[in-house]
């Protein structure tokens, strides 16, 4: 690991059995629609799992719980538990910039703000933390790193972040994500408008974040998911139908819904 990613790593140990995120009984509702029933999953501490299923089956919806996106919306409501290091994050009185801070996200479309590759990164970390000039520019610069992004943008740091390519924008995503130093980084399809090569990039990436961080990824993708992740479950109308080791899910899935889904058969 470069020295800039060293400063930023908070630990270096092996994947752990430990649940960063238990998730027990979740209910969540648009209004009347009924979107997860009765959810229960672990998401394991430095571990990348990934979340299979066929369109409609609660993916996102799965994802915005877990850093309560869905508060911003008048009638959307969760019910149950999802302790995320033995609190109840979606218990009242859940402070969401706090939240925010632990649950870091990554959309599929690259979504950079209009300012300087430097401010994007700096940004976030400015709302939690008040740091030097000197102090900042090293986070900055090991954020980049860690992104896999650093050789490409360190010469041109105050260019806009909107001039670099689509693979180069979502790298950058993410290296505003880590740089807040989060617990659970959250990537909702983060290849999908991406080219092979830029793909291949994040998902190197993703195999090396996972030392550090508790990964969740939506994908569409079953290679992806092959490649990518440790764990992987398979939702199917609102429900976890299965949760197994990427090996087993693709060589030998328990149920049969998952087996047709992943051998093609519907989705
Ligand atoms: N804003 C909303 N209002 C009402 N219903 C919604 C809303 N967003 C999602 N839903 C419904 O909730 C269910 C789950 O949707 P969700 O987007 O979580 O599925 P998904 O598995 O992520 O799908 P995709 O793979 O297509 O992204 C679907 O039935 C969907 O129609």
């Amino acid at each position: 690991m470069p020295e800039a990613a060293a400063r930023l790593a908070p630990m270096a140990q092996s994947a752990s059995e430990e649940p960063r995120i238990a998730i027990r009984n979740l209910d969540f509702y648009y209004g009347a629609t009924k979107a997860l029933k009765s959810v229960s999953i672990d998401f394991l501490d430095r571990q990348t799992t990934a979340m299979i299923g066929p369109s409609g089956c609660g993916k996102s919806t799965l994802l915005r719980v877990l850093n309560r996106m869905y508060d911003l919306y008048p009638g959307q409501r969760a019910e149950g538990e999802v302790m995320l290091d033995g609190e109840n994050i979606i218990a009242p009185g859940m402070d969401i910039n706090r939240l925010r801070r632990r649950v870091g996200m990554v959309f599929q479309k690259p979504t950079p703000f209009p300012k300087s590759i430097y401010e994007n990164v700096a940004f976030g970390v400015r709302l939690h933390e008040r740091l030097s000039r000197s102090a900042m520019d090293e986070r900055v610069e090991s954020s980049l790193v860690r992104a896999a992004l650093w050789g490409e943008v360190k010469d041109k740091l105050n260019n806009s972040a909107l001039a670099l390519s689509g693979g180069q924008q979502q790298r950058l995503c993410i290296a505003r994500t880590i740089a807040v130093k989060p617990q659970v980084i959250l990537l909702d399809e983060p290849t999908s408008a991406l080219d092979p090569i830029s793909t291949l990039k994040i998902e190197q990436l993703i195999e090396e974040l996972k030392r550090d961080f508790t990964i969740i990824i939506v994908t569409h993708n079953m290679q992806q998911a092959g490649r990518c992740a440790d764990r992987v479950a398979f939702f199917y109308l609102g429900e976890v139908v299965e949760v197994a080791d990427a090996t087993q899910m693709f060589t030998a899935p328990r149920e049969r819904r998952t087996q047709e889904y992943i051998t093609g058969r519907f989705g």
